[in-house]
Formats: structure tokens, C-alpha cells, sequence
């Protein structure tokens, strides 16, 4: 697949992506939407297993796969055969990172470690995410993100706090991992324009997390204080929160900054909360944000979320209705940022589905193609890039390296 597009920012960096599920590819998949070659290895016959997870079918397909694999490139390596480990060190020369998510230690067993590759290319950026990071006592544990979510502090605070915690609906665990990694992969390649040699990226999921968690530790190491569940509110930051509409949605809205408090205090037609000493001040709000709140909706109640959308807009109020994909889809100002585009999927038809983020202004990412097949780009590595044989190509997939 050539590149009959504009020029991307990252189009003359190479990848190797090893591993499967979330943590590794997602990062792969930032690094493609903006050029990357990202050249995905999955095992014979079966693929990632990603090819499987999503929770509706289309045509018999996943949707999450089009999504986490678009722009990548599949071929099928068996790393577990020596003739298979033999391909990835063939193929290492050529690529600028290799990227993997397997446990810490696999890829070493398999001859594959950091001194087996950086030993064939020196300038390789290896990104390694993993559950608990290649080093300490967990470094050998299996991981899932639920579990680095659970450990990297997210979960103790997520729901509300006379329920048991909860997940949030997303496998956050994972794509934070993925997302710190491929900052630490343009970093690593910033620092070899300077040296020229590599270096490994090394990220637990927990860590990804727990670079999220705002003050939590030293407000614990200094006041003793453990942050608790809050459900929907920021404690002492007020009024933040959802609040109920007359066609039984929510609204949320944050006006949890003194010029805009007194905004929201006219729209509502009680200018004088501005001023109320209960309210006047960040502080005051605080103190007494359950009796705001039940304020705020006493009085959000009695209008649509469109009017009250409209009033806050008009008064400056920052306030959003919660979104699913269906009002995302026809909302015109994603429509005109296209924040969600459609991709052509051979099998599928047109596709939508989240742009690349962010946007940059003379360079942009894109989106080519949706996940492929699975091996569907062996004969272009495996021959055009490797220069293997016909012959070879054959005996590999023959013998099911491939
Ligand atoms: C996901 C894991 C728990 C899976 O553990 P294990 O099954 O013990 O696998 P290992 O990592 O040791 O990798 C060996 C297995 O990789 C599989 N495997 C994958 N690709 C290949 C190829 N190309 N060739 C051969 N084998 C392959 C194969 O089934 C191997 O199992 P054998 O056949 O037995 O040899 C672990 O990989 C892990 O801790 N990864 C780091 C954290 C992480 O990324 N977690 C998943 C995030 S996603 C997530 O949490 C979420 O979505 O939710």
C-alpha cells in the first residue's frame, strides 16, 4: 500500500509491534495515525485475539479490531519457533522501534530480549508495556488492566462512595499505558537525533494510572488524608455536577469559578446567590455544595436539556449534556472538526468511527485503511522489505512459521 497522501509526521519511522490485546497496540495505534509504518506480527491462523473482542457484530466481524489495527500493517509470525525469532531479528535492522506487551521475560525466552535486538540495531527504541514494568519484585506477574487500574489508584475513587468501586467503561488501564508509551517512544526517538543510540521505554499499566492521580499521595503522606469515592462531585469545588432536566436527561454543568457562579446565578434568575455569603466565594460554595446543588436542580429541572444547554451557552456557562454515540454522530460541531470520520473497510463498507487526536496544523495524521486482514501484508515484509524467496515464503507458511 503506497502512500498516495500528504506527508505525515512520523512516515519515515518504522515499528514492530509484538504483543496483543490493548496496551501494546494501542500505542501502535498512535503511532500509525500519524505515519508510522507500523508493521503488526500476530500468531499463525489465529491473529490477536482483538480480532474477536467488541461487544456487537457487524457482518460477522468485530468493530473494535477496524478501529485498534487501522493504518497497521498484519503479518503472521510463529515467535515461539526458532525460525520464527530468526524473521524478528531479520526484520529489526530495518524498523526504528519495536514495540511489545507480552509479560516481562517472554520475549527474552524467546531470544528476542533488549540485548539480543539492540545488539542488531542500536539505534532501536524497544517500548515495553507491560502490567507491572520490567523490574521489581512483580515484574513477572501477568497483568491485565483491570488490575493496574485497581493498583494505580483509579479504582479505590471511582463510583460513589456507599458502593463498592467500580470501572470505568473503558479499559483505561490499558489505553493510558498505551498513550504514556508513545510519549516515551517520540521522546526516546527525540534523544537518538541527539546520540543515535536507542533505548527501552518501560511502562506498567499501574503506572500509566497512577501518573493520573492529581494529589492523591501527598495529600495522604502530609494530612493523612485518603481520597474517597465522590460519584459525581469534586469535593469542595462546587456547583460541579449533573443535574436532572424536565425530559429526564442530565445536564452537567461546571460553574465552579466565581465570574462564572454569578452567570449562572442571572440565568437562573437569582442573581443575589452571587453574592449569598453561602456562595460568594470559592471557598463558601464549598462548604455548602450539597444545598447549591439541590438548588441548581430544583432549578434544572423544570427546563429541557435544550433550553437549559441553550441559556448556559448564552450566559457563558460551561455545561454539556452526556453523549452517547448517537448524538455524537449528528452533532455539528464534531461534524464540522471531523472528530469522527468514515473509513472505507473492504468488507464492511464505510465505517465511523474516533479521528486521530490531536489535530496538528501543517502536518496532520490520517486514517488509510481499517484493520486488515490477518497476514494480509506478509509478502510485502517478508519478501519486499527481507528479500526472502518465493520459495521460502512458501516452505515458512508450509512449516507455519507464518
Ligand atoms: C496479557 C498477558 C497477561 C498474557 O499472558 P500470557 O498468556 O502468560 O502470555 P505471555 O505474555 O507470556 O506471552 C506468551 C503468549 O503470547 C501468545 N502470542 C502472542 N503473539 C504470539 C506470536 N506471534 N507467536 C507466538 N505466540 C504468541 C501466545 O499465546 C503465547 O502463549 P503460549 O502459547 O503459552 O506460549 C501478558 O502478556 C501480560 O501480562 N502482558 C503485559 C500486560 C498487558 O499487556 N496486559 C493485557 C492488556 S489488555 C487488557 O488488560 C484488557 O484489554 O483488558
Amino acid at each position: 500500500m503506497s502512500r498516495q497522501r500528504p506527508p505525515r509526521p512520523l512516515d519515515d519511522i518504522r515499528v514492530l509491534e509484538l504483543g496483543a490485546f490493548l496496551a501494546g497496540p494501542f500505542c501502535g495505534q498512535l503511532l500509525a495515525d500519524f505515519g508510522a509504518e507500523v508493521i503488526k506480527v500476530e500468531p499463525p491462523g489465529k491473529g490477536d485475539p482483538m480480532r474477536e473482542w467488541g461487544r456487537h457484530r457487524y457482518k460477522g466481524r468485530t468493530l473494535w479490531w477496524p478501529i485498534l489495527a487501522r493504518n497497521k500493517k498484519s503479518i503472521t509470525i510463529d515467535l515461539r519457533t526458532p525460525e520464527g525469532q530468526a524473521l524478528v531479528k531479520r526484520i529489526v535492522p530495518h524498523v526504528d522501534m519495536v514495540l511489545e506487551n507480552f509479560r516481562p521475560g517472554t520475549l527474552e525466552a524467546w531470544g528476542l530480549g533488549w540485548e539480543a535486538l539492540s545488539a542488531l540495531n542500536p539505534g532501536l527504541i524497544m517500548i515495553r508495556v507491560s502490567g507491572f514494568g520490567q523490574t521489581g519484585p512483580y515484574r513477572d506477574k501477568a497483568g491485565f488492566g483491570s488490575i493496574g487500574e485497581a493498583m494505580g489508584g483509579i479504582r479505590a475513587i471511582t463510583g460513589f462512595p456507599d458502593r463498592p468501586p467500580t470501572r470505568i467503561g473503558i479499559s483505561i488501564g490499558d489505553s493510558l499505558a498505551a498513550t504514556f508509551a508513545a510519549l516515551g517512544a517520540l521522546v526516546a526517538l527525540h534523544q537518538r537525533q541527539r546520540n543515535g543510540q536507542g533505548q527501552v521505554v518501560d511502562i506498567g499499566i499501574y503506572e500509566g494510572v497512577l501518573a493520573l492521580m492529581e494529589s492523591m499521595i501527598p495529600e495522604y503522606q502530609l494530612t493523612g488524608h485518603i481520597r474517597e469515592r465522590t460519584g459525581n462531585i469534586l469535593p469542595n469545588v462546587a456547583p460541579s455536577n449533573i443535574y436532572p432536566t424536565a425530559d429526564g436527561g442530565w445536564l452537567v454543568i461546571g460553574a465552579n469559578a466565581d465570574t462564572i457562579f454569578a452567570r449562572l446565578a442571572q440565568a437562573m434568575g437569582q442573581p443575589e446567590l452571587a453574592t449569598d455569603p453561602r456562595f460568594a466565594t470559592h471557598s463558601a460554595r464549598g462548604e455548602h455544595q450539597a444545598e447549591l446543588d439541590d438548588l441548581i436542580a430544583a432549578w434544572t429541572i423544570k427546563y429541557t436539556a435544550d433550553q437549559l444547554q441553550a441559556m448556559m451557552d448564552e450566559y457563558g456557562v460551561p455545561a454539556g449534556r452526556i453523549y452517547t454515540a448517537k448524538e455524537m454522530l449528528s452533532d455539528p460541531h464534531f461534524i464540522a472538526r471531523r472528530s469522527i470520520i468514515g473509513v472505507h473497510d473492504p468488507e464492511l463498507g464505510e465505517i465511523k468511527m474516533q479521528n486521530v487526536a490531536p489535530h496538528l496544523s501543517a502536518t496532520p495524521g490520517g486514517i488509510d485503511w481499517t484493520g486488515p486482514a490477518l497476514g494480509a501484508h506478509n509478502r510485502e515484509v517478508f519478501v519486499d522489505l527481507l528479500g526472502l524467496s518465493e520459495d521460502e515464503l512458501a516452505a515458512l507458511q508450509a512449516k507455519r512459521v507464518i
